[in-house]
């Protein structure tokens, strides 16, 4: 029977897949309830049918042959008002189980969204986009397509079949019992399928993943499959995840031939006993026509719910397997998790500081009027107008991506005063990159604390870290929407005059106003529509709106002309103002502005010192600067 599923798996759903399926059902139960009862009427009334046949044979025909065709209109007519029912039954029961599905599907697809958005960056580095999408669309599509059709047609097949073996018994008890003898192999055959089916299915949900997978990551580094001519490799990669998933799904359909094929044999069999026996019941005078007529009737219709529920068996071994890979992420914990007693205070004073009470923005804020275009730069560390906050302390951190993997930084202890930049430089492997990482608490250390103003990060409430701490990430992401929209992702409640503030802040205002939608143009797909330089503009802008204390910068490598490089900095400049910052930087401009300069190596400071203090000792910083200029000459 077919070749050994790719997959083992038990017959009984996961625990994590139960509870979510119970988490989903408990906020529905009474519409839940309606559905069932809507449904199991409507299956109970058309199980019914074939007595109005048996009627209209039995009483009705004969009575007619003498003259009273009561009986013979009772029973049509009957029979007529119970298939109308039926149909109104069933158009209800599909409705309303529709509507209640929706509504499920849609909790569940904000669930996981919201869930997958809080899962730390060490989970998604982990784990591919890919996959995430794949849950997100082809599992939740296996799981509705099971909640909307198959559950409440397996329910009305299961009701029919019960309510036609009740009638059964009724009209012949003998001929009911030959009809459930079939049943003993029809259970073997069933337990057999759904062992089978379920690894199939699994193996369905675990390949197609791997085919999108490759697909959004192809589509997400166009540029470099066209550069370096990978097209040919990612379609080779595709035929083999695609064949592979082509011969899951021909498992798990093969599953379905067998099983559909099994079923159908029980019940030809039994109908074949059943003519024999029933007629020789009616030679004998055992049993009546009509009583055969609805028996062999009832059990067409008794066997042909089977299929229905061979069908539903299957779309619920495929939505089983979905749910499960689906619960899987929804068990994912966060490696960074939110405090469980968050330090007071810290940070509920940048929540509140950028409006006062009645909505206005202080004037002597970022992104307040006071600092529009042409207004020079006020000294470094006073332009904020307020007690400089941003204490950085990293003490004796240590820290490693994953338990077997080399340590990153060893011991590492770095004090930033508030208001201070600092530029990071050393060779690639160094440790730049982690440490902003870890600043930003996108990991938390192994040992050691890192305190922003004294408090460690693990005890500040994500949403006040995000506000206080803001990372500009070398790739300036910018999301599909307006330059405004993108713009205001600093800060979604800023109104429009605060965006072109930001905006004339860093020098972006002019290029805006020249787009032919100004604001309101949209930027295409991640920016497509803008150079490099000036989506690091926005992404300024965007840090300027946000007002942080700390600023964390990966500067991009990419390289700009030299007006785009002088805009880049006067923005830079701008935004740097009365902020701590730490800054990977790869510009001899982006040092020469920075108060402190800290040379890495293999996770740990070698230099550490202002700019021309370290050129001055002659170490390795002064060799990158020198051959820095000399790139410039
Ligand atoms: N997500 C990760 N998982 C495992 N190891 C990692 C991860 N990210 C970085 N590393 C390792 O940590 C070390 C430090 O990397 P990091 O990215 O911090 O260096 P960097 O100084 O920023 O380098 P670059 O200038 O090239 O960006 C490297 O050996 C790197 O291989």
């Amino acid at each position: 029977m077919g070749t050994a599923p790719p997959e083992g798996a038990p017959a009984q759903l996961s625990q994590p897949a139960r509870r979510l399926l119970g988490d989903l059902i408990r906020p529905h139960r009474a519409r839940l309830a309606l559905v069932a009862a809507v449904t199991v009427s409507t299956s109970v009334l058309a199980a019914g049918i074939p007595l109005f046949v048996a009627m209209a044979l039995d009483t009705g025909l004969p009575r007619a042959a003498d003259g009273d065709p009561g009986p013979l209109v009772g029973a049509t007519a009957g029979f007529l008002a119970v298939a109308v029912l039926v149909s109104l039954g069933t158009f209800l029961g599909i409705r309303l189980n529709a509507a209640l599905v929706q509504r499920m599907m849609f909790a569940l697809r904000t669930r996981l969204f919201r869930h997958v958005q809080r899962l730390s960056i060490g989970y998604h580095e982990r784990s591919t986009s890919g996959r995430l999408v794949s849950r997100q669309a082809s599992d939740m599509e296996s799981v509705q397509q099971f909640m909307a059709g198959a559950l409440i047609q397996s329910v009305m097949a299961l009701v029919t079949m019960v309510a036609i073996a009740v009638m059964l018994v009724w009209l012949d008890p003998l001929l009911a019992l030959v009809v459930f003898a079939g049943f003993v192999p029809l259970t073997f055959l069933t337990i057999w399928a759904n062992r089978r089916q379920r690894a199939a299915y699994r193996a369905t949900r675990t390949t197609i993943a791997r085919v999108i997978v490759h697909v959004v990551e192809t589509m997400g580094g166009i540029r470099a499959v066209q550069a370096f001519r990978r097209e040919q490799r990612g379609l080779e990669r595709l035929d083999e995840e695609d064949a592979a998933y082509c011969q899951a799904n021909t498992e798990a359909l093969q599953g379905m031939a067998w099983y559909t094929g099994g079923t159908r044999l029980i019940g030809n069999l039994s109908l074949a006993v059943i003519v024999l026996l029933g007629g020789w019941l009616v030679i004998g005078g055992d049993t009546e026509v009509g009583v055969l007529a609805a028996f062999l009737l009832s059990l067409r219709r008794f066997y042909a719910p089977l299929d229905e529920l061979v069908q539903a068996f299957n779309a619920y071994q495929s939505a089983a397997a979905a749910l499960e890979k689906i619960a899987e992420v929804l068990s994912a914990r966060p490696d960074v998790p939110e405090p469980v007693s968050p330090a007071g205070g810290t940070g509920d004073q940048a929540d509140a500081a950028p409006e006062d009470q009645t909505g206005n923005v202080p004037e002597d804020r970022p992104g307040s009027a006071g600092r529009g275009e042409g207004d020079e730069a006020s000294p470094r560390g006073e332009s904020r107008g307020e007690s400089l906050r941003g204490e950085v302390r990293f003490e004796d951190v240590s820290f490693r991506y994953s338990a077997s993997g080399a340590e990153v930084l060893p011991a590492f202890s770095l004090h930033v005063p508030a208001g201070q930049t600092v530029a990071m430089v050393g060779a690639t492997g160094a440790g730049k990159s982690t440490l902003a990482k870890l600043l930003c608490r996108f990991y938390d250390p192994a040992e050691g604390r890192i305190t922003l103003d004294g408090t460690d990060l693990r005890d500040l409430p994500d949403r006040v870290l995000r506000r206080r701490i803001v990372m500009v990430t070398q790739e300036s992401y910018l999301f599909s929407g307006s330059v405004a929209d993108n713009i205001r992702i600093g800060n979604p409640d800023a109104g429009m005059a605060e965006v072109v503030r930001a905006a004339q802040a860093v020098g972006l205002h002019d290029f805006v106003e020249s787009l032919p939608q100004g604001y309101e143009t949209d930027v295409k797909r991640r920016g497509g529509r803008l150079s490099s330089g000036q989506r690091q503009l926005v992404a300024f802008a965007r840090v300027f709106l946000a007002d942080p204390d700390v600023i964390v910068l990966d500067e991009a490598t990419a390289s700009l002309d030299i007006p785009g490089e002088r805009l880049v900095q006067a923005a830079l400049e701008r935004v740097l103002a009365g902020r701590t910052a730490l800054i990977i930087a790869h510009r001899l401009s982006t040092v020469a502005i920075a108060d402190r300069v800290l040379v890495m190596k293999r996770g740990r400071i070698v230099e550490d010192g202002t700019p021309a203090e370290l050129v001055g000792a002659g170490g390795e910083f002064a060799s990158l600067d020198a051959a820095w200029r000399e790139t410039l000459v």
